[in-house]
């Protein structure tokens, strides 16, 4: 008799752990949203964080309503910016841009022999890129030892991730795609107010700051943009999903910068992986890869600030008239010699 009401007792307590714990456990998972959300919501910026204020005093050039460059157009027919040299002022810009107290996360794959190319790019990156803003880089590769070590500036940071090694150049660059998407959504939103994704065989030149800034930022190819539409070497085959009609066509953009608000490079990273998986899907791989993509999307979903191939020049030493300062340029290299594969 005894025996039998402990045994009863004992399992009256089991039960009750037991049950307690099925509770933690349910409450837990029922948590999860509501505080991924609570971080988001609290980190959201306010429009007026994004108003353009001025200080009383500051001293700068009067901005002329009839007086611009006449030899480069400073606008789209959509009503974009194109910034070039000669269409900002930077003592304004700056200090209309300080007052926002932003950070700008950037993001640079070097995998396998790319490496080789970080140390000019994060060393003239401390000289040039936003100088005097919160960068936080983020360097993705799969050779952490062989990242150099590099000077950050007060408020610059760097965060280096290891990621799988890959067999084919063109995987390594579509899949940037789909590790940008998973940075932004899973890691950005309470970090950082824009983002700039650049290709790592670059080097910065002259000043890249809040200029470029704006929701979705593209960047016109330096080969590209004085040519015809019909020129560009867009994807032309209906098959693929970056294909665009021959009479299509706004600019030809470089797949080795791009950027803008959050929200606007998420969608633009996802679409284009999505795509990109619709096209592996049907055995096509689009002519330029990603930047196939990118350019079909950059027509559909039209960029509201375009930088001027002054922000990606060909080779420092390589000229045109207009272009009055080379920001930052594709390093000449050996593409047999650095690539996995052909
Ligand atoms: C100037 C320009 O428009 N460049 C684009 C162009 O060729 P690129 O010749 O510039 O392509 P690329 O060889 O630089 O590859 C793009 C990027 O992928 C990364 N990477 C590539 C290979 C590798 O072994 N390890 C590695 O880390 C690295 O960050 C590199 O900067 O077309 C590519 C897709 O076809 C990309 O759109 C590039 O951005
Ligand atoms: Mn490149």
């Amino acid at each position: 008799m005894v025996l039998r009401q402990s045994f009863l007792i004992i399992l009256a307590f089991f039960g009750m752990v037991l049950c307690g714990l099925v509770y933690l456990n349910t409450n837990q998972n029922s948590c999860k949203p509501e505080i991924i959300e609570k971080v988001i919501t609290k980190e959201i910026r306010k429009p007026e964080n994004f108003a353009l204020r001025s200080s009383p005093g500051l001293v700068y050039n009067q901005p002329s309503a009839l007086v611009s460059r006449t030899d480069v157009a400073p606008v789209t027919s959509w009503l974009a910016p194109i910034i070039w040299e000669g269409t900002f002022d930077p003592t304004l810009i700056d200090s209309i841009f300080k007052q926002q107290n932003l950070t700008i996360a950037t993001t640079v794959f070097a995998l396998g022999k790319y490496t080789r190319f970080l140390k000019d790019f994060l060393e003239s990156a401390e000289e040039h890129y936003f100088v005097g803003f919160r960068v936080h880089y983020y360097l993705f590769t799969d050779k952490p030892e062989e990242v150099p070590e590099v000077k950050m500036s007060e408020n610059h940071s760097l965060t280096v991730r290891k990621v799988p090694s890959m067999n084919r150049w063109q995987d390594i660059s579509m899949g940037r795609m789909e590790i940008l998407e998973k940075l932004i959504k899973d890691e950005l939103a309470s970090e950082a107010d824009y983002i700039f994704c650049l290709d790592v065989d670059t080097k910065f030149h002259g000043r890249w700051s809040v200029e470029s800034l704006g929701r979705l930022v593209g960047v016109i190819h330096p080969w590209f943009f004085d040519a015809p539409r019909n020129q560009f070497t867009y994807e032309r085959r209906p098959e693929s999903q970056a294909y665009i009609p021959a009479e299509e066509g706004d600019y030809y953009f470089t797949g080795a910068a791009f950027g803008g608000s959050l929200e606007d490079v998420h969608h633009l990273t996802k679409t284009c992986w999505e795509q990109m998986n619709i096209d592996i899907a049907n055995s096509i791989e689009a002519i330029w890869h990603e930047e196939s993509h990118l350019n079909k999307y950059f027509l559909y979903n039209k960029p509201s600030k375009l930088l001027s191939p002054e922000y990606l020049w060909r080779d420092i030493n390589a000229g045109a008239g207009q272009i009055k300062v080379v920001r930052f340029t594709h390093v000449a290299k050996n593409n047999a010699e650095v690539r996995p594969n052909k």
